[in-house]
């Protein structure tokens, strides 16, 4: 992707962004949407302002570096560090007023020392580095470069609508080039800058933004059309929306969560796909999980996690309270598995997965979950890894359930 400097009206609203996220603490899909909101931008203008903040937040601690600021400060500084991406790309400085320029010298000089210090280099926080060190060993820098990288936009077929040839021609004729995903029969790579929901092949449900590699999860749940699935923890119905494609609006699907929003949302998104054998219902007790007791043909717990498989995507999460928030996240993880899994009937197949990829998260969940309940066994997990995959990080295991 050829970079040029931003105009200076792209620059206020990028800082605004980055202020948005580093210092209120929003999300940062969620800063974008308030800060595009009502305004005209063309499709490229809104994908630059996007690469370059998200380039940003991937890699703040680099580029505090670079433009001299403490992390702590770096919201209150952001025209700074907007100015040392440019400085670092060698792109012409805007001529904005509200920042500092750095002058080659000095810039030549941070850059060598910030390139011999991998983590910072790739944007890494210290507790993320050891945390990473400790569970994944010589694997983690690899990983660790690759969660640097931008994310890229991979949108899933829906099955119940087209196939995806007939997706990727309807896109071209509406000027959005696509290529297909080798290895991932639903999956497109969307290669040009483009307003993606504002499109009539989106409208008419023909497809949804998700990662090629979250596009496992729903294949290794193997659902036929006529079963009856449960998606214990569905939000806002990525993977339920998969889920009713692959059984063919056939059968019962039952997508549930505790946020009663999310699952609002996951309706009209149903609606729009033509999903029309999903069912919702909020979680509001244990009572919900008992009366289900035995009732599911395949069950998918797709659980809180920290996210740390989808630093490409929501980069903001290195920059928040991860670390603390891990043990409890954990012991969520291992409640859910150890409550929700009484929903499987005996021969019944459960996917546990997570978009992390510490081992603590994930094959050490399942191992204790094991442990205790001999009533099921392992069939076989996988990885899928930033690094060698190209995509984000999840991991899934499928368990059968053996006993009553
Ligand atoms: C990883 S997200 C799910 C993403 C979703 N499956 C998708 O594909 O879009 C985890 C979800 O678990 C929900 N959650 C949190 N605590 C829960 C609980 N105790 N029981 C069920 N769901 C829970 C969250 O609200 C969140 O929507």
């Amino acid at each position: 992707m050829s970079e040029y400097s931003l105009s200076i009206y792209a620059c206020e609203l990028a800082a605004q962004v980055i202020r948005d996220v580093i210092s209120d603490g929003a999300p940062l899909d969620r800063a974008y949407s308030r800060q595009f909101a009502g305004l005209k931008l063309a499709p490229a203008q809104q994908a630059q302002i996007t690469r370059v903040v998200g380039e940003i937040i991937r890699r703040l601690n680099f580029y505090c570096y670079l433009a001299h600021v403490s992390l702590a400060d770096a919201g209150k500084h952001a025209a700074d560090l907007l100015m040392a991406w440019h400085a670092y790309r060698q792109l012409p400085s805007p001529g904005w007023q509200q920042a500092k320029a750095i002058d080659a010298k000095t810039l030549a000089l941070r850059l060598q020392h910030a390139d011999s210090v991998a983590a910072l280099r790739d944007g890494c926080p210290a507790w993320l580095d050891e945390l990473g060190q400790r569970q994944l060993g010589d694997s983690w820098a690899a990983e660790r470069a690759a969660l640097a990288q931008a994310p890229k936009r991979y949108l899933r077929t829906n099955l119940l609508k087209c196939d995806r040839n007939q997706l990727q021609s309807r896109l071209a004729k509406e000027g959005i080039s696509a290529g297909a995903v080798e290895g991932v029969a639903t999956a497109l790579e969307v290669t040009s800058d483009a307003a993606l929901f504002r499109t009539d092949a989106f409208k008419d449900g023909w497809f949804e933004q998700q990662d090629a590699g979250s596009q496992h999860v729903a294949d290794a749940l193997d659902v036929t059309p006529g079963m009856r699935v449960i998606d214990a923890c569905a939000g806002a119905g990525g993977k339920t929306l998969h889920l009713a494609a692959k059984m063919q609006g056939k059968g019962r699907l039952l997508a549930m969560d505790v946020e009663q929003w999310k699952l609002d949302n996951l309706k009209a998104r149903a609606r729009r796909a033509g999903a029309h054998n999903v069912e919702t219902r909020l979680i509001s007790s244990s009572k919900t999980i008992k009366r289900l007791k035995l009732s599911a043909d395949r069950l998918l717990l797709d659980v809180p996690c920290s996210g740390l498989g989808v630093l490409k995507r929501n980069p903001d999460t290195k920059w928040r309270d991860t670390e603390t928030r891990l043990p409890v996240l954990q012991a969520l993880q291992a409640q859910i598995l150890d409550s929700y899994s009484r929903m499987l009937k005996v021969d019944g197949i459960l996917v546990y997965a997570t978009c992390s990829i510490m081992p603590d998260e994930n094959r050490q969940q399942v191992d204790n979950f094991l442990s205790n309940h001999a009533n099921f066994r392992l069939l076989d997990d996988e990885n899928i890894s930033p690094a060698r995959s190209g995509f984000d990080g999840f991991y899934l295991a499928r368990l059968q359930r053996i006993a009553e």
